[in-house]
């Protein structure tokens, strides 16, 4: 028996560290995604993606893996699934990913759904939703030190969706497909690090960031009020302006500003960060030029075409 359990990477449209703190987010799944097969070893429990380049024994009392192949920074979140969540009998896990890996489209979120909902299955164990969300959150807080529970949620449910300051979710039932562009760079960002930057940062001049965090969220009502009535030129407005204040968090890069400038020459109606920042991507509002802002954009770096993707996480058991 094999299981098979798949989950969606995502895009920060507004919000992001802001959301950390309380304030809230849009975000939406996209379609691009984790798949975890997951079965029966005979001996040690084995981790390993061919797509990621690793294979990796797993010692989860200990909290320790043998590296045979790669660099597995992700199996941390593995590692912390198992420990919590499971009885230690050898399992085998195959990771495929097509997220791009620390570039702030979530892989550590969707790998982490995706592991959760194989193991819940394969353990015949009663779950829902509302559970994995719940889960998934606390071991990105685990192996994050801090995480806000958005990027687990949007995994989980799918869509496009607004976290509200009291972490309710309500999805956007309003078609915006056409009108994204994300570009990201090799340059990987690593959200834990950069969480941990804005907070020191937040520490040492709390009267002037705390501001900055509850404008961020002033912005993002403002912009679910804007994709609600449709009005993409206003929410790109919206992004530039949160992009200056990501950049005054101090998560913004050279490479990053030079697509967020390329974006919006391109023709863009606003462009920003999405994701934690210090590498990593960005994206565009593209009510018209999306093909244009594409194109610019894959010159130099790579580029996707957004499709929220409705389909959150699944699995499947084959026998
Ligand atoms: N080549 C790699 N192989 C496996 N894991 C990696 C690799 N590069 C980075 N990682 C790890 O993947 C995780 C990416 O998660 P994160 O920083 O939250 O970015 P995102 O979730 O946006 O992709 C980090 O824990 C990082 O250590
Ligand atoms: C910076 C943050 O708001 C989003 C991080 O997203 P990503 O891991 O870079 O895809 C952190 C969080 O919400 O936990
Ligand atoms: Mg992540």
């Amino acid at each position: 028996m094999e299981i098979i359990a798949s989950a969606p990477g995502k895009t920060i449209l507004f919000g992001e560290h802001a959301v950390v703190y309380g304030e809230p987010a849009i975000a939406g799944a996209v379609n691009k995604r984790a798949t975890i097969r997951l079965k029966e070893a005979s001996d040690v429990s084995i981790f390993k993606s061919n797509d990621l380049g690793f294979e990796a024994e797993l010692d989860t009392v200990a909290k320790r893996y043998r590296l045979k192949k790669g660099k597995p920074g992700i199996i941390k979140y593995i590692l912390e699934i198992l420990h919590k969540c499971h009885d230690h009998s050898p399992i085998e896990l195959d990771l495929s990913l097509d997220i791009p890996i620390g570039s702030g489209l979530g892989s550590s979120a969707a790998v982490t759904v995706a592991t959760l909902a194989a193991l819940f299955k394969y353990q015949r164990k009663k779950f829902n939703k509302s559970f994995i969300a719940k889960k998934a959150h606390e071991i990105e807080n685990n192996v994050q030190g801090v995480a806000s529970p958005l990027d687990t949620r949007v995994s989980t449910f799918g869509g496009l969706i607004y976290l509200s300051k009291d972490k309710k979710i309500s999805k956007f039932d309003t078609n915006l497909k056409s009108s994204f562009v994300i570009g990201y760079t090799s340059k990987r960002g690593n959200t834990g690090r950069m969480v941990k930057s804005v907070k020191s940062l937040k520490n040492r001049n709390p009267m002037v960031v705390n501001p900055i965090i509850k404008t961020i969220g002033k912005i993002t009502d403002e912009a679910k009020i804007a994709i609600i009535k449709k009005q993409e030129f206003k929410l790109g407005e919206l992004m530039n302006i949160n992009q200056g204040l990501l950049d005054s968090l101090g998560v913004n890069t050279n490479e990053l500003s030079r697509m967020v400038y390329l974006a919006r020459k391109a023709g863009a109606s606003g462009s920003k960060i999405t994701g934690a920042g210090g590498g990593g991507s960005i994206i565009a509002c593209c009510p018209r030029n999306q093909d244009r802002v594409f194109k610019a954009l894959s010159y130099h770096d790579n580029a996707i075409k957004v499709n929220f993707s409705n389909r959150g996480v699944f699995v499947k058991e084959i026998r």
